[in-house]
């Protein structure tokens, strides 16, 4: 099970941060350049620096979308699962139903995956019956559009994020699913909590988007589970030759921030 997976991990590392893999190309480190990968060559340095403040690696699959890009995810997630850090995969899948099976394939390689709601049920089915694997639900997103649709009023009286958190908790069926939820609206974060109160969250937003660490945690948590995530804040923390190093350094202190609230 997923989240027992990640509940030991956060014990272990006593950490719920989830450290974000983008290799934005525009700013890896030069010196990488010679490599055959860089990506992996930049995520593995970034691994080795950070692994011990890390309850899980998110890379983000639009960072690894091309040819060199799939060797490289491939390699980092043998090498955090090397480390013992579990691997979620920021996918934001669904689809009808043949297709959604085949991309539900990549659980046989990861141990987690986001994915989002918009069609229904049946197209996060393949998911959802993955027992062993974790199922985020994006359900009120940090970015500035996050409440065009996010946050309508439906009939019922409700937000769309609410309902998608009503729902998402009647899809836990196997106690494998989490929800997520930008810590960039503190308030809509609160209010998922309300709605949802035993399923963990994965929080972004924390860092580059500037959002709320002490939300994230008071909010973010099922029974001490879920994540917080900051990606661009830790792995491009410093710039140059000792970039990992400084990786390390802001994930520490991170790691640190966020137990302060736990
Ligand atoms: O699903 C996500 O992880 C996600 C949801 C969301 O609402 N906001 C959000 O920023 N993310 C992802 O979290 C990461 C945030 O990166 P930083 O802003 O660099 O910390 C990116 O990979 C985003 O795609």
């Amino acid at each position: 099970m997923f989240f027992e997976r990640l509940g030991a991990r956060i014990e272990t590392a006593d950490s719920v941060l989830s450290v974000g893999l983008d290799p934005d190309p525009d700013r890896l480190p030069d010196h990488l350049a010679d490599h055959d990968l860089p990506r992996w060559a930049w995520a593995r340095r970034i691994i080795d620096a950070t692994h011990e403040h890390a309850a899980c690696y998110k890379p983000n699959a639009a960072f690894y979308e091309d040819p060199d890009g799939w060797r490289a995810l491939r390699e980092l997630v043998a090498y955090a699962h090397g480390k013992d850090v579990p691997v979620l995969l920021d996918a934001k899948r669904a689809d009808i139903g043949n297709t959604a099976r085949q991309y539900a394939r990549v659980l046989d390689t990861v141990d987690a995956i986001t994915v989002n709601p918009y069609l229904g049920r049946d197209s996060l089915d393949p998911f959802l019956s993955r027992t062993d694997a974790g199922v985020f639900v994006l359900c009120r997103t940090s970015n500035p559009g996050g409440s065009d649709l996010q946050d309508l009023e439906l009939a019922t009286d409700e937000r769309l994020y609410e309902r998608v958190a009503r729902l998402a908790s009647g899809w836990n069926e196997h106690d494998n699913v989490g929800l997520v939820v930008g810590a960039t609206t503190p308030d809509e974060l609160e209010r998922v909590r309300e709605v949802a109160p035993d399923l963990p969250f994965l929080v972004p937003g924390v860092g580059a988007q500037g959002g709320d660490a002490e939300a994230a945690v008071e909010y973010g948590l099922a029974d001490g589970v879920g994540l917080v995530n900051s990606s661009r804040g830790i792995t491009f923390a410093g710039e140059g030759e000792d970039f990992a190093g400084a990786a390390g350094e802001a994930a520490k202190r991170l790691k640190r921030r966020l137990n302060e609230f736990r």
